[in-house]
């Protein structure tokens, strides 16, 4: 690459325009000069104009977030307007005569006040621009300010991963030239990092492909602390927008051994890592709202090449930002790579990208090497020094990780794995400390703690999973925080869900009432004062109204009753609980709804078929 003269560079700085073709970037994209004016503008004190177009932009880059969910739905309506069939991802994890190796680094925003050499404080979803110090935007004369407080979460991920700390490691400037990143470098720990040898286990129920058996282990190679870049929004026009809030945060880059087989294995990883550092609250946010990043590395080779332990070459795709899009960037890239060798071709090392909904990967550029980084140790920075006693008190004060979280929400209170897994992966970690709280709330309610039947248990993990997301598309509707608390404030879910528990309710008044917490027409702490005023206390008809209506509508249903029939009569083996429970939904269309329990509907149906309906039928 060609060296900056420095007018250019002072142009750069100081209006975003590049004169010369190849020199900051090969397409000379425009970059909006206001950017680069109003971060130092913000420097100095920020200005009245500039703190509108920051809102004005703040704003806009509000608008182009697209939601996994929304993004998952358009891409599927585009699948079945083109008609197309999707392959069923749980038969495409191996290709027969080749084998798939993946290695993943993934860069995690560290949960701190200050940036990592910088005191500017971090911010997410602030006005863009407006925490920079002279340092972030590589303001000649400004040196990195090593921020200590960093290592907490720093350590506390790289212990949640079983690393070993390493007493001593070191900053390295890693070259290369981008407008995200001012100084034309990023500082890294690229030759002595600060934790190395960790491995992630991964086990059945997390999701991994099914030719991996009920557990298999991922070795961590190391983790380093570095620096996030700027943040790009691209607009119409080939114009880019850059945030230097992002510029210098403290990240880990995880990086893994070459060791992952399949691509929904590679997925259930980056899931499993996301939810790690959760637990050990090192990290600022997920995949979903952005926190979390991950760059898979891809290569095959022929299933008889296996055993000479030689890999074939990788290509890389990053800054993918979901889990979908893990599993499918590597499927796609498996492909790709083994139609250019079956080809007769030579896949070329690159570093590619990819597009959520789309079926190929596509490329971006040769890939990068070391020597292309020149990386040097960083002259200004001393060697960062961890001592055994800060690493036993994260040790001993982590607490419980995710695995030992799922064990416990199963045993303790019979919930899935799945379940589990959801309620813990939701929300950032929010879902489920909301759980824990309507929970809390419930039982205090029901006089309830330390139950051994946990069926209340099972109804809030229900409702806070299910239910609750039944409320919106967006789960960010629900304005959850870490803490657990959400627009349905927890003690209003747990009066709604204690009245539901000892039938006081029916569940569709129970489902209504989530509604009016939800859209604000009940006020909050006010759910039994809207039960009183709608009059939606449960008063149950009597067993002989239950039997009034199941004689009324099983009448002309001589084929359904026949069905019962045969199984009395020991002709098919299975119960008919289908028919039964079409006749129950009968029964509710017919009867005054809100004073009547399916359960016990279903329950009298039952008793009549057998002591009077069947019979009956016998003996015609
Ligand atoms: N042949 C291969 N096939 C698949 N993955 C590989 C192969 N060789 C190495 N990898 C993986 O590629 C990743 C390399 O990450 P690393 O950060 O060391 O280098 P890099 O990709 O060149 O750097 P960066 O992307 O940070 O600039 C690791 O996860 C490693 O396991
Ligand atoms: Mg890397
Ligand atoms: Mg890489």
């Amino acid at each position: 690459m060609s060296c900056v003269s420095t007018a250019d560079l002072s142009r750069y700085l100081l209006i975003g325009q590049v004169s010369r073709r190849g020199c900051l970037y090969a397409g000379s994209p425009r970059i909006a000069a206001y950017t680069l004016f109003r971060s130092i503008r913000q420097i100095r004190g920020a200005s009245s104009h500039a703190a509108t177009l920051a809102q004005v932009s703040a704003r806009a880059v509000a608008a182009t977030v697209s939601p996994l969910r929304k993004q998952l739905k358009d891409e599927a309506r585009a699948l079945k307007a083109s008609g197309k069939k999707k392959k069923n991802k749980a038969d495409n994890q191996a290709v027969p005569g080749w084998e798939l190796t993946v290695g993943i680094e993934i860069h995690a925003q560290l949960n701190t006040a200050r940036k990592l050499f910088s005191p500017a404080a971090t911010s997410f979803n602030d006005v863009p621009n407006s925490h920079v110090a002279l340092f972030d935007v590589a303001m000649p004369g400004s040196q990195p300010l090593f921020q200590p407080d960093t290592l907490i979460p720093a350590v506390r991920a790289a212990l949640a991963l079983g690393c070993a700390i390493q007493p001593v490691s070191r900053f390295d400037r890693k070259h290369y030239f981008h407008w995200d990143q001012p100084a034309g470098y990023q500082i890294t720990q690229y030759y002595e990092p600060f934790a190395r040898d960790g491995r992630v286990v991964l086990h059945a129920r997390d999701g991994i492909a099914p030719a991996d058996g009920d557990r298999v282990e991922i070795g961590i190679r190391q983790v380093q602390l570095e620096q996030d870049t700027a943040k790009t929004t691209a607009q119409p026009g080939n114009v880019h927008w850059l945030d230097f809030n992002r510029v210098g945060l403290p990240l880990v880059e995880i990086i893994t051994r070459p060791q992952i087989r399949h691509p929904a294995t590679a997925a259930a990883f980056v899931r499993k890592v996301q939810m790690l550092l959760g637990s050990v609250d090192a990290c600022v946010s997920g995949m979903e709202a952005g926190g979390l990043r991950a760059d898979v590395n891809v290569s095959v080779r022929r299933a008889d090449e296996a055993g000479t332990g030689r890999l074939g070459t990788r290509t890389e795709i990053k800054n993918l930002s979901s889990f979908k899009a893990v599993e499918d960037a590597i499927i796609a890239e498996r492909d790709r790579q083994i139609a250019v060798l079956e080809a007769g071709g030579v896949v070329e090392g690159e570093t590619r990208g990819w597009s959520l909904g789309s079926t190929e990967t596509r490329r971006l550029r040769g890939k990068e090497g070391e020597a292309d980084y020149r990386y040097m140790p960083d002259p200004d920075l001393g060697p960062v020094v961890i001592g055994e006693d800060l690493v036993s008190h994260l040790a001993s004060s982590t607490g419980v990780l995710p695995d030992a979280e799922v064990d416990s929400l199963m045993d303790t209170y019979g919930l899935s794995s799945k379940d589990a897994l959801s309620l813990m992966l939701l929300d950032d970690g929010g879902r489920i400390q909301y759980f824990y709280n309507v929970l809390g709330e419930l039982e205090r309610g029901l006089g309830l703690a330390g139950a051994s039947d946990q069926r209340h248990a099972r109804l809030a993990a229900n409702w806070c999973l299910h239910e609750l997301g039944k409320l919106s598309d967006l789960s960010s509707d629900l304005c959850m925080t870490r803490d657990g608390e959400c627009r349905i404030p927890s003690a209003d879910l747990a009066a709604i869900l204690s009245h539901l528990h000892r039938q006081e309710i029916t569940a569709r008044v129970a489902k209504d009432l989530l509604w009016g917490v939800f859209r604000g027409e009940v006020s909050v702490g006010g759910v039994a004062q809207a039960i009183d005023a709608g009059s939606l206390w449960f008063h149950e008809i009597s067993e002989q109204d239950y039997s009034r209506l199941a004689d009324a509508v099983v009448q002309g249903e001589d084929r359904v009753m026949g069905e019962f029939l045969r199984f009395k009569q020991g002709k098919v083996k299975a119960y008919p609980q289908g028919k039964l429970m079409f006749l129950v939904g009968k029964m509710m269309r017919a009867g005054p709804e809100q004073q009547m329990d399916p359960a016990s509907a279903e329950r009298v149906l039952r008793a009549r078929i057998e002591g009077v309906y069947l019979p009956a039928l016998v003996a015609s």
